[in-house]
């Protein structure tokens, strides 16, 4: 989804050679705003005063090498984006800076096409990363919940938030897998609705007793059935006055219960149990459920009418497997948080723990991560958290391919063609692999157990577009 906000992006250029100096910005100065340094040093010197969104820096400077200059430059601002530019002999060189953290690397003689793109996809994970990260302050400023992730989808649902909020009065259904955050979203909507200051509410339709669930939704007058209360009570959706009843596992509702639903949805009214007096109350109705309503609708379990009209927006949010990419940010952010709550000096992960994190299965999607590194805090003894403090010493390469959704399908009685399986298999899992490392070709070698001269050969064989 392209972003509505146009941002100036500065770019440094440090190379020695005048000629590509002045033949990048050249090219690219009607686009960015460009700055040329000759050595390092000036370089970052310049990083100290104004820090730019991306460097591009040549590896055989005089004076500091870039290799250095990236180690400073990184310890200074380690967000910026260094794009290496390198003679193809220098490929020892390359794979220590993509380790010390290069977003990308150029060969020269630089192909101006081929370094534009780079410079976009640069650029591209700047922006998302500029949209999201200004959206989570605020809702950290405003004591919110937050919502964490920089992969597409999640940036999507943000935007999707943002507009939700808007209209107080359309119903929203969140569909997802349990764990994936529908409660989180949910109370987000709620608190970035400018017009609504009621409370929010959750109601866990699963929890309460089928005949009861009416009588907790809509409240009941003394005496409307045996055992209830003298004095009656307040039903939930008026509780929610002003604010938004979340109805979570809304797909475990009685029928009975679905069709009062409805029509409070439909007219804004609804009766207590056991009353004749007819109440309108304002609450706008957020509901979820992990459950398959299409099969549901179809087994008649549950209504299609208030499906349509529960989710007049829906909201699919992708399990965590299908979102690798959000891993290594939500850990890094539940570990840091969860550092702080325990009063424990954890500084960050070991590499091999974090590879795991990336190839773990989870069932149990971010509640599963969330509750992983609690434990791993709380247990660890050094300032790293290792394998074993996440209890990840059995998860193996391959474990993806057993339990995950890419699963091979039967062998079909006509048979396949081998070859081509095998070369769409390459191409899917080198793509992943490059998508779940953000780019960075050693992280995406690792990934398929490759050393990076095989991964960049293989690469240029498989996808050579990219
Ligand atoms: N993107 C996210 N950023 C930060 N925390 C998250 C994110 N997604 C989920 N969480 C956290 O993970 C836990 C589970 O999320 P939540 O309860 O919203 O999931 P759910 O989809 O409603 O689960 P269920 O279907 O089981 O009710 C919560 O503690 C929530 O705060």
């Amino acid at each position: 989804m392209q972003s509505m906000m146009t941002i100036d992006y500065k770019i440094f250029i440090v190379d020695d050679e005048e000629t590509i100096r002045e033949g990048i910005t050249l090219a690219l100065s009607d686009r960015y705003t460009l700055t040329g340094f000759a050595d390092a040093e000036s370089a970052i010197k310049g990083v100290t005063a104004d820090a730019p969104d991306l460097i591009l820096l040549d590896i055989g400077l005089p004076g500091m090498d870039g290799v250095e200059a990236l180690g400073r430059i990184k310890e200074i601002h380690p967000d910026v984006l260094v794009i290496m530019i390198t003679a193809y002999e220098d490929i020892n060189s390359v794979i220590t800076c993509m380790k010390k953290g290069a977003y990308d690397y150029i060969i020269k003689p630089i192909h101006m096409e081929g370094l534009e793109n780079t410079i976009e996809n640069a650029l591209e994970t700047i922006r998302l990363r500029k949209e999201v990260r200004a959206l989570q302050e605020r809702q950290l400023t405003e004591n919110m919940p937050c919502f964490i992730g920089e992969s597409n989808a999640i940036h999507d649902i943000m935007e999707f938030i943002t507009m939700v909020a808007k209209s107080p009065d359309t119903p929203v259904l969140i569909l997802g897998e349990t764990g994936t955050g529908k409660e989180l979203i949910a109370s987000t909507i709620h608190y970035r609705s400018p017009n609504f200051k009621g409370p929010f509410v959750t109601v866990n339709c699963a929890a309460i007793h089928k005949e009861l669930i009416e009588s907790e939704l809509f409240g009941y007058e003394k005496g409307a059935f045996s055992g209830a209360s003298t004095t009656g009570k307040t039903g939930l959706i008026e509780a929610a006055e002003g604010g938004t009843l979340f109805l979570d596992e809304v797909g475990d509702m009685g029928l009975d219960t679905q069709a009062k639903l409805l029509r409070f949805l439909e007219e804004g009214e609804f009766y207590k149990v056991g009353s004749t007096v007819k109440r309108k109350v304002k609450t706008r109705i957020v509901s979820a459920t992990n459950r398959d309503l299409d099969k549901m609708i179809t087994e008649e379990t549950f209504r299609k009418d208030l499906f349509f009209r529960l989710g007049v927006i829906k909201i699919n949010v992708p399990s965590l497997n299908e979102r690798r990419e959000d891993t290594l940010i939500l850990a890094r952010n539940f570990m840091h948080t969860f550092a702080e709550k325990f009063g424990k000096t954890i500084t960050g992960m070991t590499e091999e723990a974090e590879d795991r994190l990336l190839i773990y299965s989870w069932s149990g999607n971010v509640r599963e991560l969330k509750n992983m590194m609690e434990r791993g805090v709380l247990t660890a003894r050094g300032e790293k958290l290792t394998v074993e403090d996440l209890g990840l010493e059995d998860v193996r390469r391959g474990e993806i391919m057993e339990s995950g959704p890419t699963g091979f399908a039967p062998l079909p009685p006509t048979g396949i063609d081998i070859q081509e399986v095998r070369t769409a298999m390459e191409t899917f899992y080198f793509k992943e692999a490059l998508k779940m490392a953000k780019g960075n070709e050693s992280k995406a070698a690792r990934l398929l157990n490759l050393n990076h001269h095989t991964f960049r050969y293989q690469r240029k064989k498989i996808l050579p577009d990219d």
